[in-house]
């Protein structure tokens, strides 16, 4: 029975890893992949790991149809065994759908991957329908970590170094990058609630809250 399957962390825990290695071991076994993402910070029809690999991906734009775009490859005489989806918060519900009915109709396992909520902790619409739909939601197991060493559950944004809560809801970037420019951090809830990235911890030391980690 082929399977929606959906794959969530924050921002960098690996998913985009784990994307690239189910790819790496179904090919090895001479299954071959249609592979998709969105506005991967690599550029454009490229799915990367901040471990360096990446691989060619169809760029799935709004407006792009997934179900359409798998019905044209296999009537060509193309073949799909199984289906990886990156960044898959960009999708729109439309095309969570038209996911899913390639599992359902096209009987082809479908892998998904991306962040759950977003900068204010709000579901992105793709993740929602992808909570709503998938078979199966797989959290995954290498924790990235908050600053004061418990598990992230959640992303912030920061701009000019400083945590923001308002803003449009995508903006393409990644972490650890310069001050001045828009960054992302992973949080736990209680300091992403408290608005207290690293540097706000370090500005302020002598809170309870940097106390070292155990
Ligand atoms: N220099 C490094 N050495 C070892 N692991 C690294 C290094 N840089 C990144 N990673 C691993 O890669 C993970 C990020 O992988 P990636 O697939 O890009 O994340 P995601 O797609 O979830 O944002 C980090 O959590 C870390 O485990
Ligand atoms: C929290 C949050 C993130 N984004 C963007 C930033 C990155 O381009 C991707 C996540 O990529 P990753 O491979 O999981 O690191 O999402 C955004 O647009 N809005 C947000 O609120």
């Amino acid at each position: 029975m082929s399977e929606l399957v959906y794959f969530c962390g924050t921002m960098d825990c690996g998913k985009s890893t784990l994307a690239l290695q189910i790819e790496h071991n179904r090919s090895a076994r001479g299954l071959r992949g249609m592979i998709f993402t969105r506005d991967d910070r690599a550029g454009s029809g490229v799915l990367s790991s901040r471990l360096g690999l990446f691989t060619k991906a169809v760029e799935a734009a709004d407006g792009f149809d997934f179900y359409a775009h798998l019905v044209a490859h296999l009537s060509g005489g193309g073949r799909a065994d199984y289906v990886i989806a990156d960044e898959a918060q960009f999708f729109t519900p439309d095309q969570v759908d038209q996911l899913a009915r390639v599992v359902d109709d096209l009987e082809i396992d479908v892998f998904a991957f991306g962040i759950t909520t977003d900068f204010r902790t709000r579901l992105f619409p793709g993740s929602q329908r992808l909570v709503e739909l998938a078979d199966r939601i797989e959290v995954l197991q290498v924790e990235a970590l908050c600053w004061c060493g418990a598990r992230a559950t959640h992303n912030a944004r920061t701009v000019g170094g400083r945590m923001v809560v308002e803003g449009a809801q995508v903006v393409v970037g990644d972490v650890n990058q310069a001050e001045h420019e828009v960054g992302y951090e992973v949080l736990c809830r209680r300091h992403h609630t408290r608005r207290m990235t690293a540097a706000a911890a370090r500005a302020a030391a002598l809170s309870p809250d940097v106390l070292p980690v155990e």
